[in-house]
């Protein structure tokens, strides 16, 4: 895969050595025909074919390929994002590893890479990518966003900047990235807009990530082997208020509630909720909405029931954020400090 030497006269600066670990997804998927864009099996081809299938990334960088798992990103548990990130981080660790991109599925790139942006210890460019047709359909966007990424890897720029997250010609800080579609191209969203866009094969960004990331982090991956159980509960209308109890007794320490509008909480919920608290779980307030900053002691009475806001925190994020705090702290206030941080 190595490119050929340059020729007499041309400039020799060598290229970055680039390692693109092969998890699954869509950008994996293959479907029955051209036409299938939103039918088809995901996580079937391997990250050597995708890589062999863009050349052109040649030009930009040294490829090699890793094959760490072949799964659809909605079957990630704890044990398989620890696995993932430690073997980054080991990379990342390589004076012969200039920078990591990961082939991910999409529908949990935003947790797994907002995982790696808090856990990770380097400043090398991690980017993650997915695709939302499979490599099998016409307009199949796994090539380009493959290509870009390798792009926004091999640049300085991306250096320092946290884990990236390159779909649809835009540069997403993981902290922010969520999928705000089902079957769209353009699904992946930025609360506070991407951090720039990547165009004929350059990276322009725009902005920085404000919230601490990587090596600035109190977190670091090399020493999580576990991470502590946190559950959500999604609030409708007609809820059964047995329910908080009953996930509150499988053995989480905290529970993320992922309320309606601010996080508020239904009258014949809030009993059960202080129940939740009672047993000793950290009660986390999200709102379910995907967005806004969730007040606290606003519309619920959280210093009375010893509960604690998610700030902005999506509750998927809240979820691994929260899980992370865990590993340093049981006192709900610095957890909520924590939220309010990253
Ligand atoms: N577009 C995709 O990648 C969806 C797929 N279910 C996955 O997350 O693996």
């Amino acid at each position: 895969q190595e490119a050929a030497a340059p020729a007499a006269g041309q400039a020799t600066t060598a290229k970055p050595n680039i390692v693109i670990i092969g998890t699954g997804g869509t950008i994996a998927g293959a479907g029955a025909s051209t036409v299938n864009t939103g039918d088809y099996d995901s996580a079937k081809v391997a990250v050597d074919k995708i890589i062999a299938a863009v050349p052109e990334m040649k030009q930009v960088a040294n490829i090699r390929g890793e094959q760490i798992f072949q799964i659809g990103s909605e079957s990630y548990n704890d044990e398989r994002m620890l696995k993932l990130a430690k073997r980054i981080s080991e990379l990342a660790k390589q004076p012969d590893v200039d920078a990591v991109m990961v082939t991910h599925g999409t529908d949990t790139i935003e947790e797994t890479s907002y995982l790696l942006n808090l856990t990770l210890k380097t400043d090398k460019p991690v980017v993650i990518i997915g695709a939302m047709r499979p490599g099998t359909a016409l307009s199949a966007d796994g090539p380009l966003n493959l290509y870009n990424a390798a792009v926004v890897a091999a640049s300085k720029e991306a250096k320092g900047k946290g884990v990236l997250v390159v779909m649809n010609d835009e540069i997403h800080s993981a902290r922010d990235v969520t999928k705000s579609n089902a079957l769209k191209v353009e699904t992946f969203r930025s609360l506070y807009g991407p951090l720039g866009v990547v165009v004929e094969s350059k990276p322009y960004f725009y902005r920085l990530p404000a919230r601490p990331h990587t090596m600035a982090t109190e977190f670091d991956i090399d020493q999580i082997t576990a991470l502590p159980k946190v559950d959500v509960f999604y609030a409708h209308t007609s809820m059964d208020p047995k329910i908080l109890g009953a996930i509150a007794d499988l053995g989480g320490k905290a529970l993320i509630y992922g309320g309606t509008g601010n996080a508020s909480v239904a009258d014949y919920m809030e009993d059960p909720l202080k129940e939740v608290r009672k047993k000793g779980l950290i009660v986390v307030r999200a709102t379910r909405t995907g967005s806004g900053q969730v007040v606290r002691n606003g519309e619920e009475k959280d210093d009375e029931n010893d509960w604690i806001v998610a700030a902005d925190q999506t509750p998927q994020k809240a979820r691994l954020l929260t899980s992370l705090a865990l590993t340093k702290t049981q006192d709900p206030k610095a957890i909520e400090a924590i939220l309010y941080k990253y």
